[in-house]
């Protein structure tokens, strides 16, 4: 079953090429099962890589899965066009309306900032009030499962005394929850942040279980009893050259960084890192897709 984007999205032509089934509005056919509508906040500078590598993630499933990106209005970008965002995506007050089956917020580099200072913060906070009535399932990525833990549950992040980066091995703490279900019992992912949350304040809450730790880089996968906030902290999504294109941006700029830990064989930046975590990362966007959106979402939102 394909993916529905907004026609001419620049990752279409790469999609087809990986061989995920992309349709448009023109392309679209009738189904007895009605299709998934996931909503996008994308909140990173290079939105379009952002979008191929979420898509990806998405279109790997049997249902057809509408997809809508929404950008904050609150916030002029820099690094992606206007015209991108003019034609491509959407404000909240364009989408406020609609009720969504999923939806995704990503991540954002603005960690060093409190809360309240970011420029969209008041936005932010709209959308994810609003998400609680019109959204069965939202899956935050790295800043954005922080400021999910911030705004719903009251709990805040700190500093790191260095940047945390690299592919750490994590262990499930909890096997039986259907958002990891097929996981093994260790796995790898990507982290890239100067930022943690507290594990134990995680672990007060009743309202959370933590379904995932890195004895290195901490909390990794929080999902909330409900099934209705999936938090996780570190970038599954990124490609095998992703951290080596921060390092080398960072490296650049002159900040003071260690090589990513776990990463380049040998620890040689010149050497291409393999993808150690690709699968478990399908295997969560699809538990997601289908556990948290698909069985959950009403057929027909009142
Ligand atoms: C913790 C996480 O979630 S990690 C995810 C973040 N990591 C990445 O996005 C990796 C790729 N990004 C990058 O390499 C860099 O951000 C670059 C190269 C795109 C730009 O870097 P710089 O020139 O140093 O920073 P720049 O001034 O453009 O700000 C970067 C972004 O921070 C955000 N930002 C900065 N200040 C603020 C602020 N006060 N309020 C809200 N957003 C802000 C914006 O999103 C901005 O990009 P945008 O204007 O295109 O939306
Ligand atoms: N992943 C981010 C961390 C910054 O918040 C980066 O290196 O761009």
């Amino acid at each position: 079953m394909p993916i529905n984007i907004p026609k001419k999205l620049p990752a279409t032509g790469l999609l087809e090429k990986e061989k995920i089934f992309v349709m448009d509005e023109e392309r679209a056919f009738e189904q007895d099962i009605r299709p998934l509508n996931i909503i996008i906040l994308n909140l990173m500078p290079e939105k379009e890589k952002t979008e191929l590598q979420l898509l990806r993630l998405l279109g790997n499933t049997p249902l057809q899965v509408n997809i809508t990106f929404m950008n904050t209005a609150t916030h002029e970008s820099k690094n992606v066009s206007k015209t991108h965002l003019d034609t491509f995506y959407r404000t909240f007050e364009q989408v406020k309306h609609r009720k969504y089956d999923g939806m995704i917020i990503t991540g954002a580099p603005i960690e060093h900032l409190e809360f309240e200072d970011v420029n969209y913060w008041q936005e932010m906070v709209q959308i994810m009030d609003w998400s609680k009535t019109n959204v069965t399932s939202v899956l935050h990525i790295c800043w954005g499962a922080q400021a999910a833990l911030y705004h719903h549950y009251d709990i805040g992040k700190f500093e790191l005394p260095k940047k945390c980066s690299g592919i750490f091995k994590h262990r499930l703490s909890d096997y039986t929850v259907d958002l990891v279900r097929g996981f093994n019992d260790e796995f790898n992912a990507p982290v890239s942040r100067y930022t943690s949350v507290s594990m134990e304040e995680i672990k007060r809450d009743p309202r959370l279980n933590l379904l995932s730790i890195s004895d290195d880089s901490g909390v990794f996968l929080v999902v909330s009893n409900d099934g209705k906030h999936v938090m996780i902290t570190g970038h599954f999504e990124y490609d095998a050259i992703t951290l080596a294109e921060e390092y080398d941006r960072d490296i650049s700029k002159g900040i003071d960084i260690d090589i990513p830990e776990n990463y380049f064989p040998n620890d040689d930046p010149t050497a291409r890192p393999l993808n150690t975590w690709r699968s478990h990362t399908h295997l969560l966007f699809s538990n997601w897709l289908n556990y948290y959106v698909y069985q959950q979402t009403p057929f027909e939102w009142e």
